[in-house]
């Protein structure tokens, strides 16, 4: 699985943190940035690797900020993107198996290292979108990006 990973300033401990735990367990994350503390705009790093996941070049995308919130909003503006915001395993789990998230959403400053890695492992373990009825809700939010996004 391929799995690109950014942040603000505001998720940057954060995302340095899961990099570094994901790696002893065998994941190799792709790092979109961005690369301290200094202050960034989180759009920036939502749109280029939500982008990048929806052409397809990864198979899954992590961002982090602050809240988890304003990168998760400009993150679901880019077609094809469903980005779901989880502050709990429960929500990991069924961001895939409900809605098929292509992307993971983290608050850097809401939910503590060892939670955000739960929540993450969650999230990666789970490769199953159920379909049927789900699939139905998810073919109505694609038909709707194919209406407004020319
Ligand atoms: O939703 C936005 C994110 O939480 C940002 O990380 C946050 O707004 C950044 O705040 P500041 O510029 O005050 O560090």
């Amino acid at each position: 699985m391929k799995i690109v990973i950014a942040s603000d300033h505001g998720g940057y401990e954060l995302k340095q943190f899961l990099i570094e735990t994901f790696k002893k367990e065998g994941y190799d994350f792709v790092d979109y940035g961005t690369n301290s503390e200094e202050s960034v705009d989180y759009p920036d790093y939502a749109i280029k690797t939500c982008e990048d996941v929806a052409a397809g070049k990864f198979d899954r995308g992590i961002l982090i900020c602050g809240t988890g919130i304003g990168i998760s909003i400009a993150a679901n503006k880019v077609k094809g993107i469903r980005a779901a915001h989880c502050t709990d395993c429960f929500s990991a789990k069924m961001c895939k198996q409900h809605n098929n998230a292509n992307v993971i959403v983290l608050g850097g400053r809401i939910t503590g290292p060892e939670l955000a890695a739960e929540i993450l492992r969650t999230y990666l373990n789970e490769k199953e979108f159920l379909g049927g009825r789900h699939e139905n809700r998810v073919n109505k939010i694609k038909a709707y990006e194919e209406k407004v996004y020319k």
